[in-house]
């Protein structure tokens, strides 16, 4: 049975402003922060070719997926990375990935100025297909969380343009591509430990085997993957925004499919040069002072958005937090 909500956001996506969509973007946002997205119009050869390509390179030999190793990425925080490489919450997950981001040149200046998380991506020689099919859906999910984004803001309130005409005019976009081999049986290791996301909201492409658990008010539930949707969630950022009124909401997962598992997170974030204040007006609510899952005050942190994100990549990836400069 499916416990989360869908919310069909094909009249956001066509009229900019939906009310029937909103008010149910709002009680998934109060219940658990999580919401299937169905009517984003993202076309499904896109997402077939997408996964195709993706399979094809990580069934590529282990050096040949090395030849672009995050290490080469430098400050960019762009390309491959192995096994057990990544921690969540302090702890490798059992799975390799491939990091993407909005596609910038040298002559970029922000490149030039040698922001962190700011360049070019690194694409396999091997699969070229890849590229243009990464690029594309990066297009295609930045119109479509446009769209969650104006029910987001009609859902709090605001004008629907209010996160589009600032915080999201020059969005952080993060895009990975995870691959899970299948559990080792009696593993208590995760794909991806328990964790909060970090921005505005994240869409999820998840291919057909599961595994992605979230924590709610009554325990873990599962998120199936259910066909020609994105699992969308919000991150420590609207949290942050909305005073805990709406709360970025712990997951994980562990493929016990028996399969290989691909997944497809898109982040969509402020302007990493944006401070993130309380939102206005009735937006700001805030939810009491409850604790939040890892203890973490998420109104006590002052800075940009660059500076949060940064923070976390420090942890997440140890081994290159002095190329972007982390603590
Ligand atoms: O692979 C998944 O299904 C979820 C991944 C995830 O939660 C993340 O990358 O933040
Ligand atoms: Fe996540």
């Amino acid at each position: 049975m499916l416990e989360l909500p869908i919310v069909d956001v094909s009249r956001l996506v066509r009229d900019g402003a939906d009310p029937v969509a909103a008010a149910g973007i709002e009680a998934a946002c109060r219940a658990s922060g999580f919401f299937y997205v169905t009517g984003h119009g993202v076309p499904a050869e896109l997402v077939e070719r997408l996964d195709r390509h993706a399979r094809a390179f990580f069934a590529l030999p282990e050096a040949g997926k090395l030849e672009i190793a995050m290490a080469r990425g430098g400050r960019a925080w762009r390309g491959f990375f192995p096994v057990g490489a990544e921690l969540t919450s302090g702890r490798p997950d059992a799975k390799e990935g491939l990091y993407f981001g909005t596609e910038l040149g040298p002559d970029d200046p922000r490149v030039r100025a040698g922001l962190p998380l700011h360049g070019a991506n690194l694409f396999p020689r091997q699969v070229p297909e890849l590229r243009a099919a990464v690029l594309e859906y990066l297009a295609a999910l930045t119109a479509t969380a446009q769209a969650v984004l104006r029910g987001v803001a009609q859902s709090l309130g605001l004008a629907p343009d209010y996160f589009a005409a600032g915080y999201t005019a020059d969005p952080t976009v993060l895009f990975r591509i995870f691959h899970y081999p299948p559990a080792e049986p009696d593993t208590d290791a995760w794909g991806v430990g328990e964790h909060t996301d970090y921005g505005l909201l994240t869409l999820l492409l998840q291919d057909g085997n599961g595994g992605l658990q979230v924590r709610t008010p009554s325990g873990w539930i599962d998120a199936p993957p259910v066909p020609g949707t994105f699992v969308c969630n919000i991150g420590d950022m609207l949290d942050r925004m909305t005073g805990g009124w709406y709360r970025s909401t712990p997951h994980r997962v562990r493929n016990r499919s028996g399969n290989e598992r691909l997944s497809f997170p898109f982040f969509f974030d402020p302007d990493f040069a944006a401070e993130v204040p309380p939102l206005p007006g009735r937006a700001a609510t805030g939810a009491g002072g409850e604790r939040r899952w890892d203890g973490q005050d998420l109104r006590v942190f002052n800075g940009t958005y660059g500076d949060y994100l940064v923070a976390k990549v420090g942890k997440v990836f140890p081994g290159l937090s002095a190329d972007v400069g982390a603590a």
